[in-house]
């Protein structure tokens, strides 16, 4: 008897496979191996930023009080006791009337609290001995770049779970991370299963295609943090695909198969999960493509059933395995951002399940526009190359217009 099979909703699924989502343990790397890693510690800043009052340009440091009476008739002189560049510090407090030549970073001296730009001062020597002049007069505090201005001690900067851009290095670097804390990467084993697959650098024959699936999802899991475990192709065997399974899971956070789900006769892995008793999360879902995705697990541990269908098997990991990997590299919004968009071409086929229209997005002066990308049918794969979102087209409708509002799910990682 042909099996039937309940399916489930979109969110509902999601939910679903979130219950058993985990976190990853923490590693520790150098500060220049962890740009692209997720913090497995929060950034606390452990000293203010700059650490002491400092001069934000070439010039001279003085008493504002001084220059009171400063004006173009009358200039008031000042007398240079002293020159310091970023990294030096002033020998003695600033006394009345005298200026230190100062540089872009050095620390203010001690007394002064006013710096006086270079292009506004006379600099001249009368008997050996430097002075400077201005023509108008400073307030306390002018030109100051103040200690803690950007940075007060104690600030929790960046939070534990948050990816690793350059500006995160700068930060890190500021406060001595020489060595930090990053999330450990989960580890994903991928088997492509079909016997009409061949290796990509196999010549074709009849019958067969090249397994495009596995490089796509190893390539997705390394631009979602994860290290993907190509274990190759099985063959439609279900003794080979059993073993195969069984001897991986011990060895990975998460595994994924792509194929063999549906209800053909040598779609095997849905008698590999009952067999090593896993309990099978959901194996059909009220969306188009992907509508086959089984997600099972055992012992806590998560087995994602992708679809053969390439543009199946994308959506499948863009919807599921992508947030679990987010979440055990403990980031706090682990699903892709979803944007409102103007859909730039007619969509009329009819729905009735959720659609996941493989897109181009672009930002346009109106805001985000989205057109199909290419053929929308679950088993292209050309419209992969050109896809940076997916278009969520709701169930029970007829189609949709040039020019509505849609929601897009931006595959592109934005974090
Ligand atoms: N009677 C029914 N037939 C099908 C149903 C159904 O509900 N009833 N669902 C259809 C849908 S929807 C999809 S999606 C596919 C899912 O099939 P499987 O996940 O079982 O995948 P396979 O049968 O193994 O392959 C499907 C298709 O994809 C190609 N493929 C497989 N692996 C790869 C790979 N690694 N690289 C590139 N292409 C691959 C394979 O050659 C097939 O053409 O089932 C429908 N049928
Ligand atoms: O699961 Mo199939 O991809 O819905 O088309
Ligand atoms: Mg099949």
């Amino acid at each position: 008897m042909v099996e039937r099979r309940t399916p489930v909703k979109v969110e509902e699924a999601v939910h679903k496979v979130m219950e058993y989502m985990k976190h990853g343990e923490v590693e520790e790397v150098l500060l220049k191996e962890a740009c692209g890693r997720y913090l497995g510690e929060s950034i606390i800043a452990t000293h203010p930023v700059p650490p002491f009052d400092r001069s934000p340009y070439d010039g001279f440091a003085i008493r504002a009080e001084d220059s009171k009476y400063a004006t173009r008739e009358n200039p008031v002189s000042f007398k240079v006791v002293e020159t310091i560049g970023a990294g030096k510090v002033a020998s003695a407090p600033l006394q009345p009337f005298h200026a230190v030549r100062i540089m872009t970073g050095a620390q203010m001296p001690e007394g002064a609290d006013a710096v006086v730009m270079l292009e506004l001062t006379h600099s001249y020597v009368k008997e050996q001995q430097t002075f400077m002049s201005i023509k108008r007069s400073f307030s306390a505090g002018d030109n100051i770049s103040f200690k803690g201005e950007d940075v007060q001690r104690g600030e929790v900067l960046v939070e534990k779970g948050t990816k690793i851009n350059p500006g995160t290095v700068a930060l890190l670097a500021t406060f001595g991370y020489s060595r930090l804390q990053v999330v450990q990467k989960p580890r994903i084993g991928v088997f492509a299963t079909g016997t009409e697959l061949l290796s990509v650098d196999q010549e074709l024959e009849p019958g067969k295609i090249r397994n495009s699936n596995a490089p796509m999802v190893c390539a997705q899991i390394e631009q979602s943090g994860g290290i993907a475990i190509d274990l190759g192709i099985l063959e439609d065997d279900f003794e080979k695909c059993y073993g195969a399974v069984e001897e991986a899971i011990n060895s990975v956070d998460f595994l994924i198969t792509t194929g063999g789900v549906s209800v053909g006769d040598f779609d095997y892995l849905p008698a590999i999960y009952e067999k090593i008793g896993a309990n099978v999360l959901f194996n059909k879902v009220g969306m188009r493509p992907g509508s086959v995705t089984t997600v099972a697990e055992l012992d806590g541990k998560l087995l994602f059933g992708l679809s053969g269908n390439p543009s199946a098997c994308y959506v499948g990991f863009e919807l599921f395995t992508y947030p679990i990997i987010k979440s055990f590299l403990h980031s706090k919004n682990p699903h892709h951002s979803v944007v409102k968009a103007t859909l730039g071409s007619d969509f009329l086929k009819a729905n009735p399940f959720t659609r996941f229209v493989r897109t181009s997005i672009e930002y346009t002066k109106e805001g985000f526009v989205v057109n199909p990308a290419r053929l929308d049918k679950s088993n292209v794969v050309s419209s992969l190359a050109f896809t940076n979102g997916l278009t969520i087209l709701p169930g029970g409708t007829k189609g949709f217009q040039k020019g509505q509002k849609v929601d897009v799910l931006l595959t592109k990682d934005m974090n």
